[in-house]
């Protein structure tokens, strides 16, 4: 990249020193590096090189011979079998790297070592899960996660699938009872599986216990042939993703063994009673979806991670490109000379360096969850808001980077287009988005209600403590603060955002219940779009506290890494402020901050793009995961090559 080219705009002020690619990465990717850098070697390989617009069966006997390479190299030896934390992190770390390739690839890895051992991991006996992952993680198994249905999907709690306890054979009957309650987009089911974990409403001596989960055989391991009562169907064609064998699956009276109840927290005697370690439904539902929590945490870090492969390809492509010339005769000028282009792509790349750390801390979360088997409620509304704003973020971002490559962007091997159509079932599977926020902000109001049971201060474990110290008053001449856009500024203007759209949530809230004659269902209907702007509003301020330490983080390791990460940290905040209007409708920013706020982005855009080189070799995917475009576009269209 020619920095010099953007340098000649006047408005340029001073560029950051650019920071140590080699520092940059062992922040982003700390462990396992080793394992990272086969498995990337591994990919140079024939059976993984990149193709496109493949039939449905091309896709998947592929995306099986890639798996089988997978095995066959030993990156999974180790892993999920290990049954704890340090299994996790190599299974983490191998995982992330097929993801930049294939996302058929991961997802196939995903429901089967991920899901379905995670289900089994955390809910299972220990007879169970030292039976069941050490068969998955050797191939001789292949499991899949059988909860969603066609008549119930975001609202997991209604799914109609039966499970009778029949004492007299000590076995559980699996039942579907009608159409709606088919088992439906069970990844791995139309072809590959031949055992799942199914959820399932329980009943024992005609007493409903409410869901719980089964290990179902699906097809006979010989010739996967269906089992008896087993009716399976293709979902067929997907936007994208085709290398995953979706289906949808029927239980006609199926009989398993009581053994097959995942029996960690709740079984069945053979007598027939029923026992549970939780007193509370609820506790128990929700420790039943543990493995959904694991799915977010990773969809939330991978989003990141795609985001971060779209914006290598476009940057890098977009320094070498070059179209019009400031006079007739003169050398043309790269893409990213043009502050549009640099505003399209530096405020994404900003942003993606934020979030990357946050997702981390995300994972060191949901890694020490594993180690104390239970996920608190800090884990849950990450995990949801994470995932829903990152993967959002994600296909935005992957948008700006195909137009910012004009026809180049959509060329399929280019990579970006047929990535944002695999990619986009990320803002759906394992809860859609906007059921995320709500979680989120469910969370909040059950913060709000406790802390005005005590005096209107949250408690010391609330996810919005920090809500009760309002942020330190701006120096004098506010303006000052908002000019420099520093940390003063925009910690307090994020926090006033929280804090009154929080209020405003637990106000609009209570006013609705009334109207409603005391339905929570009806007044939280009329609540969705301020649920909705609180659960962000909050996300954003964790954010930024987290970001804050990053800062620090990076800051021992490489002075110029720090103030890299700071600078994101500056593009990421004010496009935020500059893209909600909320800051200035709630009174939390003035008119005259907002334009200091606006006018400061092209010139931190300047900057950005400046150390953008060295952030992406940061970053460091090798050149045979980018796209040609991203290497040599000429050399690689030469007609010499026809
Ligand atoms: C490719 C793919 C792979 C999948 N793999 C698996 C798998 O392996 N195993 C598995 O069990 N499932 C799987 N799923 C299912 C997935 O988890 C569900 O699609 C997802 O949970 C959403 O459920 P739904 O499709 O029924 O959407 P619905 O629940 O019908 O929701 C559709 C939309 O309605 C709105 N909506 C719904 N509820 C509310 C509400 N309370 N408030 C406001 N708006 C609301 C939202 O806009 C939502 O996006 C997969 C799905 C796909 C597409």
């Amino acid at each position: 990249m020619r920095r010099s080219l953007f340098l000649q705009s006047p408005a340029q002020s001073s560029s950051p020193a650019a920071p140590s690619p080699e520092a940059l990465s062992r922040l982003l990717y700390p462990a396992h590096r080793d394992l990272r850098a086969r498995a990337f070697e591994l990919l140079r390989e024939p059976v993984f090189r990149l193709r496109y617009n493949e039939t449905v069966a091309m896709e998947r006997s592929r995306t099986t011979a890639r798996i089988a390479r997978v095995r066959q190299a030993g990156l999974l030896r180790d892993t999920v079998s290990r049954a704890n934390e340090a299994g996790s992190r190599r299974y983490d770390v191998l995982i992330d790297v097929l993801a930049l390739l294939d996302h058929s690839l991961e997802i196939r890895f995903g429901v089967n070592l991920g899901l379905f051992c995670a289900t089994i991991r955390r809910l299972g006996s220990e007879e169970q899960y030292t039976h069941w992952l050490p068969r998955i993680e050797d191939g001789r198994d292949v499991g899949c996660f059988a909860l969603t249905e066609l008549g119930h999907g975001s609202n997991v709690r209604g799914i109609q699938t039966t499970a009778r306890y029949l004492p007299d054979v000590q076995q559980f009957e699996i039942h579907t009872p009608h159409d709606l309650a088919q088992k439906f987009w069970i990844g791995a089911a139309a072809e590959t599986a031949n055992v799942a974990v199914v959820f399932a409403q329980l009943t024992v001596d005609a007493v409903h216990h409410g869901i719980h989960i089964f290990i179902v055989p699906l097809r006979n391991k010989h010739d996967m042939s269906l089992c008896d009562g087993i009716t399976i169907a293709d979902c067929g064609p997907k936007a994208g993703l085709n290398g995953v064998d979706n289906g949808r699956i029927w239980f006609d009276r199926v009989r398993v063994p009581r053994e097959n109840m995942l029996s960690s927290m709740s079984s069945v005697s053979p007598d027939g009673r029923y026992s549970s370690s939780f007193t509370s439904p609820d506790a128990r539902f929700g420790a039943q979806l543990a493995a959904l929590t694991g799915g977010r945490v990773g969809i939330a870090f991978n989003a990141i991670e795609i985001a971060l492969l779209g914006l290598t390809i476009a940057i890098r492509y977009s320094a070498k490109r070059r179209a019009f010339a400031p006079k007739k005769g003169a050398e043309e000028v790269p893409l990213l000379f043009y502050t549009s282009q640099q505003r399209l792509l530096m405020v994404p790349l900003a942003t993606a360096f934020v979030y990357a750390f946050c997702a981390r801390d995300l994972r060191e979360m949901y890694y020490k969850s594993i180690t104390t088997g239970s996920i608190g409620k800090d884990v849950h509304s990450l995990s949801a808001g994470y995932k829903a704003m990152f993967s959002w973020f994600m296909q935005d971002t992957l948008q700006k980077a195909r137009e910012a490559c004009g026809g180049q962007g959509y060329r399929s091997e280019n990579r970006i287009a047929p990535i944002k159509a695999d990619r986009d079932v990320m803002l759906t599977f394992e809860g859609a988005n906007g059921v995320m926020l709500q979680q989120v902000a469910k969370v909040l109001l059950a913060e709000l209600g406790a802390a005005a049971k005590n005096g209107g201060t949250y408690a010391k474990d609330s996810v919005v403590e920090a809500l009760n110290t309002p942020p330190p008053p701006f120096p004098s001449g506010s303006c000052n603060s908002s000019k420099k856009l520093d940390q003063t500024f925009i910690y307090a203007a994020l926090w006033k955002r929280e804090d009154k759209l929080v209020k405003q949530l637990g106000e609009r809230y209570g006013r609705m219940v009334r109207h409603w004659n005391g339905s929570a269902f009806q007044a939280w209907n009329d609540c969705l779009s301020v649920a909705e702007a609180a659960a962000t509003a909050h996300m954003h301020r964790r954010m930024y506290d987290a970001h804050l330490v990053h800062v620090k983080h990076a800051s021992v390791a490489d002075a110029a890494s720090g103030e890299a990460l700071r600078l994101c940290g500056r593009v990421w905040a004010a496009n935020t402020i500059a893209s909600d209007e909320s800051f200035l409708r709630l009174g939390c920013i003035s008119a005259a901050q907002a334009t200091d706020v606006v006018e400061q982005i092209d010139d931190l855009c300047k900057k950005m793009t400046s150390i953008s080189e060295a952030l992406l070799k940061g970053v460091g995917f090798p050149d045979h995961l980018l796209a040609p475009i991203a290497v040599d576009f000429v050399a690689h269209n030469a007609r010499a090559k026809l």
